[in-house]
């Protein structure tokens, strides 16, 4: 269980594959983990130098106090990625992830070659929405909302499968302080204008079933940054790469071949 001391908190980190290789860094999204990409990591190939890592407040990552603003989230990224000597790297993010992946583009474009936004935006629902959800599990709890939040996660026909119950118990895992401190740093985010400005290789995922960032949001992100490419995900919802872990792989392994980064 390898982390980085951020000084207020001990980053909980993954590698996988080949220590001298092409970097490729994952950072997931609200209420899962690094496992969120088990089943992509398996099917990429073996000289990439995988660097996945936890949210502060989810998986190995301990909580601190909320609210967390999307500056600290971005800057855990770039202390990560400093300390680990990592430079030139595709950076996937997922839904929050993406939004750091986007903080991390525009402060430090030094650190990266590409990004790949998967089921994200420039700004994601509005603070309001947000801070309803935060008031609704401090009094509650995540498990008042885990239904309406597979709604938004999954397609109709993964929820009826057997993986529902996993991803389901995967959320209730995540301590309740990392979750509304996240819900905190998404309700403050609005990349729109620093995001336009972005010059750099681009690949946008989306779901055509996402409850969350519906695809058509996802792309007027990403169309936000010239010369990106946009990729729509059949019969998946917020979270392709649980879904459809094969053709969110493919992809990925196109855009990265296509970048020469492998
Ligand atoms: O839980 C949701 O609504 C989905 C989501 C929004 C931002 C994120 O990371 O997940």
């Amino acid at each position: 269980m390898p982390f980085v001391d951020l000084g207020d908190v001990q980053l909980h980190y993954q590698l996988d594959g080949t220590a001298d290789g092409p970097p490729l860094v994952f950072a997931n999204s609200l209420g899962t983990d690094l496992h969120v990409w088990d089943l992509v990591v398996e099917r990429l190939p073996k000289e990439l130098r995988i660097i996945r890592y936890d949210l502060r407040g989810h998986g190995g990552t301990p909580a601190t106090p909320a609210p967390y603003s999307m500056g600290t989230l971005v800057r855990d990224a770039e202390r990560l990625l400093d300390q680990l000597q990592v430079k030139g790297c595709i950076f996937v993010g997922l839904s929050i992830g993406g939004m750091i992946a986007q903080g991390l583009a525009i402060k430090r474009l030094d650190l990266m070659r590409g990004l790949v936004l998967s089921n994200t935006a420039a700004k994601i629902g509005t603070a309001a929405a947000w801070q309803q959800r935060i008031e609704a599990i401090k009094r509650d709890g995540i498990d008042a909302v885990a239904d309406t939040i597979m709604e938004r996660w999954f397609a109709p026909a993964f929820r009826k499968s057997p993986e529902l119950s996993h991803w389901r118990a995967h959320l209730l895992q995540q301590s309740v302080e990392g979750y509304i401190g996240c819900c905190a740093a998404i309700a403050g985010t609005d990349f729109y204008t620093p995001t336009s400005g972005l010059r750099l290789p681009t690949l946008g995922i989306a779901g055509s079933d996402d409850g969350a960032t519906p695809a058509d949001l996802v792309r007027e992100t990403v169309d936000l940054i010239p010369g990106s490419k946009f990729e729509l995900i059949r019969r998946a919802g917020h979270i392709p790469c649980v879904e459809q872990p094969e053709v969110f792989a493919d992809r990925l392994i196109t855009f990265l071949t296509e970048q020469g980064h492998i």
